[in-house]
């Protein structure tokens, strides 16, 4: 896939940016900003910010396709009230903004999962709503457009259960739409519309994964074993509720290091990254971090699997 370079400025790597980010920091000016989940096509995004240029808008998406695809309208449209993340917006609303953030959240024809087996990547549940919570000013609205009742339905009622919205209103075939992709496809096959509406009134108490902005490392004073190393590979580690496991080892001569493949998950949340080992220059000591390829989001997983790494080495001395 060609990616013009034009279009990175649009992007945003939220895994290398002190956590929780102000997202007015992201656009030059103080402006009113709005977020739209699941922009697919960015029909929406790209309409919002054309019309709305004193406003600015941030879209997650999980396809680098969408990505890339809307980036390279807004570069040809030359809009600058526009970023976009690729994350899995359950995380990235939980995690990446601070509370009272944005003025408005949208988002337009989920995926509704309707199978119970993927019940979990439903993103109407109460968790999810309390992050919205978390995220919208006092005052400011979330606005769903969905074909699928029942999701529309489960919507209402977890945005209702954290007790954090007012004037919730769930409404069947709304006069006004959003004119996307899925909204044609379903109005061309007479599909009913549900849109659900709330206001935020209060923030509710969510619990992060990311905080502290410092880079996970840790010291080893005096050689390494590399016996202990190949042994902890391919075990599964079980600390604090978070689990990780060691995959591979990567040797660099060159660089007088190691790279260790390493998978952390946090509940629902898997990340694949690499953690460097490597010879302090002119010293009898080692440096356990994070690999700055890829970086991970510094979760207590990412966290634990540093310093557990450091500590296997440590012991194995
Ligand atoms: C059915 S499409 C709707 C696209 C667009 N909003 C529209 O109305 O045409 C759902 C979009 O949500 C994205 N998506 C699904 N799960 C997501 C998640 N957990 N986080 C972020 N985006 C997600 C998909 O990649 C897809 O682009």
């Amino acid at each position: 896939m060609n990616i013009n370079v034009n279009v990175l400025r649009y992007f945003v790597d939220p895994s290398s940016m002190d956590l929780p980010i102000n997202p007015v920091t992201l656009f030059g000016k103080d402006k009113d900003v709005f977020l739209e989940v699941g922009f697919g096509n960015g029909e929406f995004l790209v309409e919002m910010a054309e019309r709305n240029p004193e406003k600015a808008f941030i879209g997650l998406e999980l396809s680098l396709i969408s990505l890339v695809k809307v980036q390279k309208q807004l570069d040809k449209k030359q809009l600058e009230n526009v970023r976009v993340i690729l994350v899995d917006a359950r995380f990235g609303t939980r995690e990446l903004f601070c509370e009272d953030s944005f003025s408005g959240f949208y988002m337009n024809f989920p995926c509704p999962w309707p199978k119970k087996s993927h019940a979990r990547k439903r993103l109407n549940d109460r968790n999810f709503l309390s992050s919205i919570a978390t995220i919208l000013r006092k005052d400011a609205f979330f606005q769903l457009y969905t074909d699928d009742e029942n999701f529309a339905t489960d919507f209402m009622r977890s945005a209702e259960a954290t007790g954090c919205f007012k004037a919730i209103e769930l409404t069947k075939n709304p006069n006004t739409g959003v004119n996307t992709r899925y909204e044609q496809k379903w109005k061309r096959e007479n599909r009913d519309i549900f849109r659900v509406r709330g206001k935020k009134i209060s923030t509710p108490g969510i619990e992060r994964l990311c905080g502290g902005d410092e880079m996970p490392h840790r010291l080893v004073e005096g050689e390494i074993s590399e016996e202990a190393l190949k042994e902890a590979i391919n075990k599964h580690f079980k600390k604090n509720n978070v689990v990780y496991i060691y995959k591979d080892i990567y040797q660099d001569m060159f660089n007088k290091r190691y790279l260790v493949e390493t998978i952390a998950v946090d509940g629902d949340f898997e990340q694949k990254f690499y953690i460097e080992i490597k010879k302090k220059p002119g010293k009898r000591a080692w440096i356990v971090r994070l690999n700055g390829h890829g970086l991970p989001f510094r979760t207590r997983a990412v966290k634990e699997a540093v310093f557990n790494l450091a500590e296997i080495l440590e012991k194995g001395d």
